[in-house]
């Protein structure tokens, strides 16, 4: 089990090889070794609580000169970014300027894709979350995903939520407790709290998509990653989850990819607007992060053009 949100069917650990450095880096950069044992403390999960705004570092994760690799192919070039505790960071541009690549780093999902390279620094409360210690599973329990698409197992709603703590050893006490919090913190119990032992393939996409997001709470992470989680959705579910991002970010610290501007304007204290071009003489095009700040500043008086041009959609 590597991503306790990844359905059992396809776990990725199972059927994937592992990422492995490419034989063209010379850089001298650190790359992602996902061969490394554990060795570093594992905090249990329940214990490990979380670190309120006043006595936190205002960064939770922070990203130094981040370039991600497919192969030889740098989809991302050198992304240097903070993401601030209990704020929504946005990350918006155009198709293909790296905004997913940069969400999967955040939590090393890009390890399940083979020939996949990470340089620079990405940091958890100051770890190098690539470092030769650090184990995967345990970052990604911490900071976990929710996807597009809404994802839930073939199993009742009840399983869906209990998968994640029972997989990753969590000590819980009483499961009933831990799923009814994760319901109720997903905004999603008073839906389902008499059907709890049907199957989540009958709830709607915006419940289903909701549940998804229980079944990341569960194992108590402290950051949620989005990747255009609503995009599947009816303007009525997107609305739901908005409010419910909204909500959770009193407890979490969430990042959101979307191509919805509205949404990222409505929901976000910061966005990041990424854009991708052309090296002179290359063909391929990279992307890189063009402006981060205050989502009111990046909507009413952008610093680059780029991101004016974007976001007043003469680009993208
Ligand atoms: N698994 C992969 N293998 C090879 N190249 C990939 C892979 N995933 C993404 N890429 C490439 O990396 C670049 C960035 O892709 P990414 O999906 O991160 O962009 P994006 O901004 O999230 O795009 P979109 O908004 O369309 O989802 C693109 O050129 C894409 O083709």
């Amino acid at each position: 089990m590597n991503d306790p949100t990844a359905a059992p069917a396809s776990d990725p650990t199972v059927t994937r090889p592992p990422a492995t450095p490419q034989p063209d880096d010379t850089s001298g950069e650190s790359t992602v070794d996902t061969t490394s044992t554990i060795t570093i403390p594992r905090m249990d999960p329940i214990d490990a609580g979380r670190i309120t705004a006043s006595e936190a570092p205002r960064a939770v994760i922070t990203t130094t000169d981040v370039s991600c690799y497919y192969g030889s192919f740098r989809a991302v070039n050198e992304v240097t970014m903070d993401i601030g505790l209990h704020e929504i960071t946005a990350l918006i541009g155009p198709s293909g300027c790296g905004k997913s690549t940069v969400l999967r780093a955040l939590n090393r999902m890009n390890d399940l894709i083979p020939g996949t390279r990470v340089t620079g620094t990405i940091a958890y409360h100051g770890m190098d979350i690539y470092g030769k210690d650090v184990d995967p599973i345990e970052v990604r329990r911490r900071i976990g995903m929710v996807f597009q698409k809404p994802n839930p197992f073939p199993k009742s709603i009840y399983d869906n939520v209990a998968y994640g703590p029972k997989v990753t050893g969590m000590k819980v006490s009483n499961m009933d407790d831990v799923v009814e919090e994760s319901l109720r913190g997903a905004a999603l119990w008073d839906e389902v709290k008499d059907k709890l032992k049907q199957s989540a393939y009958g709830l709607s996409g915006g419940q289903q998509q909701r549940l998804c997001i229980a079944r990341t709470i569960a194992v108590k992470p402290e950051v949620i990653l989005m990747d255009e989680p609503c995009s599947a959705l009816d303007p009525i579910a997107t609305s739901r989850i908005e409010d419910l991002m909204m909500e959770l970010k009193e407890d979490y610290t969430i990042v959101i990819v979307t191509h919805n501007m509205q949404q990222a304007a409505r929901v976000a204290d910061r966005t990041a607007f990424f854009t991708a071009e052309a090296a002179e003489g290359h063909g391929d095009r990279t992307g890189h992060l063009v402006e981060f700040d205050e989502t009111t500043k990046i909507f009413s008086n952008p610093a680059d053009s780029r991101t004016e041009d974007y976001i007043s959609g003469r680009f993208g």
